[in-house]
């Protein structure tokens, strides 16, 4: 999540209270409509990766690889159209990588020996990513699966309480959400309940 995110509670809280609830990782994604930059941004990004730090859990950002110069964190998530992972993996060589894959076309030109987890999506529609593209259904987790029976993948977009346990099912290690967390009344239930 990012601020644009956190529209009911700062986002410092709600990185807490998920934490309290269970997640086993947090991704900084500082993008989109109302989100900070430069030296807010920077400053925002150090608060949540000490909150992570202190708590032991493995802080990621998004896209901006600059702030892996100055944060210490423990991996960056890319898309497609971002920065490579042979270039990250170069400057980085311990750092972890997730790349988002949304079909069979970027597939074949994924990296996979390069990266630690694929990022699979949008399994359902989403609010949170304003250029998300169609939704893929549980069939891509179970498509990647049967391809790759040992690749870490983690499902995202429009993943809830609801419906977590199907993207499990298809074959994905885990799952990334923003809005069920950053939407929820009671925090640590709605992660308890994913
Ligand atoms: C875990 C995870 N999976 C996919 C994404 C999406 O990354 P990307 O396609 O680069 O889009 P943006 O998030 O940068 O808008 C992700 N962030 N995390
Ligand atoms: C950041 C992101 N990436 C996606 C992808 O499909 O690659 S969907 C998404 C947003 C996920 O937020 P929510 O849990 O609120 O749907
Ligand atoms: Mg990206």
């Amino acid at each position: 999540m990012g601020t644009q995110n956190c529209i009911k509670q700062d986002p410092e809280q709600i990185l807490r209270e998920a934490i309290s609830g269970g997640i086993t990782a947090f991704q900084f994604r500082e993008k989109g409509k109302g989100s900070l930059t430069g030296q807010a941004k920077i400053a925002m990004a150090m608060k949540l990766r000490d909150i992570c730090y202190n708590e032991d859990i493995p802080f990621f950002i998004n896209d901006d690889v600059d702030l892996i110069e100055l944060l210490q964190v423990d991996g960056v998530h890319i898309g497609q159209d971002d920065i490579s992972a042979a270039k990250i993996r170069e400057k980085h060589p311990n750092l972890a990588i997730g790349l988002s894959v949304f079909n069979d076309a970027e597939l074949a030109v994924s990296p996979l020996s390069l990266i630690d987890y694929i990022g699979a999506g949008p399994i359902y529609q989403t609010t949170s990513k304003e250029d998300a593209k169609q939704v893929t259904g549980t069939k891509w987790v179970e498509s990647l699966r049967s391809k790759y029976p040992k690749l870490p993948i983690v499902g995202i977009g429009g993943i809830d309480t609801g419906n977590a346990a199907k993207v499990i099912e298809a074959g994905a290690n885990g799952v990334a959400v923003i809005s069920v967390i950053t939407k929820a009344d009671n925090i640590e239930e709605a992660v308890t309940n994913i």
